[in-house]
C-alpha cells in the first residue's frame, strides 16, 4: 500500500501543474479576460478540442470505479451494460447541441433559453434540476476520489475530500472555461495511456484462458459469462435514465456546445461519444471482471478497480490508477463548477440581481462562485460519505431526482407543440412520483427504507422507470390536447452576449448624457 505522503504529493502535483498552466496561458493573451469569455471560451472551440473535453468531463470517478465493479458482480455484460448505457446520451446529444445553435446562438446557459421558451416557474424548476444535477455530479466524483485516495494511500478521507476540490477549483477560477478545456485535453490523453497500459499487462500477465477458467469456477458463472445476465440488465436500464439526466439536464454538456464552433458542436459530441465508451468498457473489463476471475478477495466491489491495478503492478498500478482516476475527478470538477458559475451568474446575478452587471463585476462574481461551491462540494461530498451513502448508491439513485426535467426540457426544444403546463407537471411530477414509488416498493418488498433497502436493484429499477415514464406522458399528452404553437424563429433574436448588453447599456447611456 502506499503512504498518505504519495497521495498528498499527487494531489499537489497537479494542483500545481493546471495552476501553472493556466496562469501561463492567461499571461500570454493578447486580449484581457472578459466575463463573456470566462463563460463561454469565445465561442470558438474546435471539434478536436470540444470532443476530448465532452469525453473527459463524462469520464467521472464513478466511470472507472463504479464500472469495474459491475464487472466484478455482473460479469461481462457489466462493462457492456455500463459503456452502451452511458455513451448513448452524449451521442444523442448531439441533436440538441445543434438545436440550441439555431434556436438560441447566443444564449449561455440552456436555462436561457428555458427562460424565454416558457414562463417563469418554469425557469426556475429547471434551475433546480440543474443545480441539482451539479451538485450531485460534483459530489459523487470528490466521493469516489476520496474513496480511492483513503483505500491506496490510507490518507485521511475527509483531508482528501477538502484537498480534491482545491486542485480544480484554482484553476477553474483563474482561467473559467477554456482552462478547463486544456486540462480536459491533457487529462484525456493521460487517461487513455494509463487505459493501455493496464489493458496490455492483463493480456500479457494472465491472459484470456486463466480469466475465463477462473470465471467458470465461481458459483454464479451461469450470470458472469453471458451477455444475458439479469442483474446486468437492470442494472443497465437504471443506467441508461440516470444518464439521461446527468448529460441533458447537466449545463456541462450544453457549455460544450455553447463554446464550440457551429461547425464542430454535433461531431464534438458524437466523436466523444464514440471515444469514451472504451473507457468504461476496456477499464471494467480489464479490472473489474478479471478481478472477479482470478478470485481476488476484495469486500466493497466499488473498490474493485483500484485493488486489481495494485494487484496487477504493485506500486505502480495504484499510482497509475491514482492519476487516472484524479485526471477524471479534476476534468469533471472543474467542468461541474463552471457549469454552477454560469447557471448562478447568468441565471441568478444577471437576470435578478444585477442585469446592468459591467464585465468585470460580472467576472468577480463568476470567480466568487466558482470558488464558494468548490470549496462547498467537499463538505457535501462528506455528508454523503457520513450517512453511509456510497459511489454505487448515489449513481443509481441520480436518475430518480434528475431525469424527470430530461423529456419537458428536449421537448422544449426541438418540438414547437411543447407547453408551458405540460413541461412543468411533467418534470416535477415525474420525479415526485419516482421518488414515491422508489420508497414505496423498498418499504413493501424489504420491509423498511434503509440505505439497504433502497439500494437493491429493483428499488431503483422501479424509481427510475417510473421518472421516465409519468413526465414522457404528462409532457406530451398535455401538448397533444392542447393548440399551443411555439414561434422558436421571433426567439432568436432575443439572446444577447454579456459584450453585447454591455454596448448596448453604454450607447442607452451616452443616449442619455445627450
Ligand atoms: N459518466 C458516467 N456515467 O460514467
Amino acid at each position: 500500500m502506499l503512504t498518505a505522503s504519495t497521495g498528498y504529493l499527487i494531489l499537489l502535483f497537479f494542483g500545481v501543474f493546471f495552476t501553472s498552466l493556466t496562469i501561463i496561458m492567461q499571461r500570454r493573451r493578447k486580449t484581457e479576460m472578459t466575463a463573456e469569455q470566462f463563460s463561454t471560451a469565445g465561442r470558438s472551440v474546435g471539434v478536436g478540442l470540444a470532443s476530448a473535453s465532452i469525453i473527459a468531463a463524462w469520464t467521472w470517478a464513478a466511470t472507472l470505479m463504479m464500472s469495474s465493479s459491475t464487472g466484478f458482480q455482473y460479469g461481462i455484460s457489466g462493462p457492456y451494460w455500463y459503456a452502451a448505457g452511458a455513451c448513448i446520451q452524449v451521442l444523442l446529444f448531439a441533436i440538441v447541441a445543434i438545436h440550441l445553435k439555431r434556436k438560441a446562438p447566443k444564449a449561455h446557459t440552456f436555462l436561457e433559453f428555458i427562460g424565454k421558451r416558457f414562463d417563469k416557474k418554469n425557469h426556475k424548476l429547471m434551475m433546480v434540476f440543474a443545480l441539482m444535477t451539479n451538485i450531485i455530479v460534483t459530489a459523487m466524483v470528490i466521493l469516489g476520489g476520496a474513496i480511492a485516495l483513503n483505500s491506496l494511500t490510507g490518507m485521511n478521507i475527509y483531508v482528501a475530500a477538502f484537498l480534491i476540490p482545491l486542485t480544480f477549483t484554482i484553476y477553474t477560477m483563474i482561467g473559467g472555461l477554456k482552462a478547463s478545456f486544456i486540462a480536459d485535453y491533457l487529462n484525456t490523453v493521460m487517461i487513455f495511456v494509463i487505459l493501455t497500459i493496464f489493458a496490455t499487462v492483463v493480456y500479457m500477465k494472465f491472459g484470456v484462458t486463466t480469466v475465463y477458467e477462473g470465471l467458470r469456477a465461481l458459483p454464479e458463472s451461469q450470470q458472469m459469462l453471458t451477455m444475458a445476465s439479469i442483474p446486468g440488465l437492470l442494472f443497465g436500464m437504471i443506467n441508461i435514465i440516470g444518464n439521461f439526466g446527468t448529460v441533458f439536464v447537466d449545463q456541462s454538456y450544453w457549455q460544450r456546445a455553447i463554446a464550440s464552433k457551429d461547425s464542430a458542436a454535433s461531431k464534438a459530441y458524437i466523436y466523444g461519444g464514440i471515444a469514451w465508451f472504451s473507457i468504461p468498457f476496456a477499464i471494467a473489463t480489464f479490472l473489474g471482471v478479471t478481478a472477479a476471475g482470478l478470485g481476488l478477495n476484495i469486500g466493497d466491489p466499488d473498490a474493485s478497480a483500484p485493488l486489481m491495478a495494485a494487484h496487477l503492478l504493485g506500486t505502480v498500478g495504484s499510482i497509475l490508477f491514482l492519476v487516472m482516476l484524479f485526471m477524471a475527478v479534476m476534468s469533471t470538477g472543474a467542468a461541474e463548477l463552471t457549469a454552477i458559475t454560469n447557471i448562478i451568474v447568468t441565471d441568478i446575478y444577471r437576470k435578478s440581481i444585477n442585469p446592468t452587471a459591467s464585465s468585470k463585476q460580472t467576472l468577480k462574481i463568476s470567480r466568487i462562485v466558482t470558488l464558494s461551491f468548490g470549496l462547498a462540494m467537499g463538505v457535501f461530498s462528506i455528508l454523503l460519505f457520513n450517512i453511509g451513502i456510497g459511489l454505487g448508491f448515489v449513481y443509481m439513485a441520480m436518475g430518480i431526482f434528475v431525469s424527470g426535467a430530461v423529456i419537458p426540457l428536449t421537448l422544449g426544444l426541438l418540438w414547437k407543440r411543447a407547453t408551458n403546463e405540460g413541461c412543468f407537471y411533467g418534470a416535477l411530477l415525474g420525479m415526485i412520483s419516482g421518488v414515491t414509488v422508489w420508497l414505496t416498493y423498498a418499504y413493501v418488498t424489504y420491509g423498511s427504507i434503509s440505505v439497504e433497502s433502497l439500494g437493491q436493484l429493483h428499488s431503483m429499477l422501479f424509481g427510475n422507470i417510473t421518472v421516465f415514464l409519468v413526465s414522457g406522458l404528462i409532457s406530451v399528452g398535455h401538448a397533444l390536447m392542447s393548440k399551443e404553437e411555439f414561434d422558436f424563429e421571433a426567439m432568436k433574436d432575443q439572446f444577447k452576449s454579456f459584450d453585447e448588453e454591455q454596448e448596448e447599456l453604454k450607447t442607452a447611456q451616452e443616449r442619455k448624457v445627450v
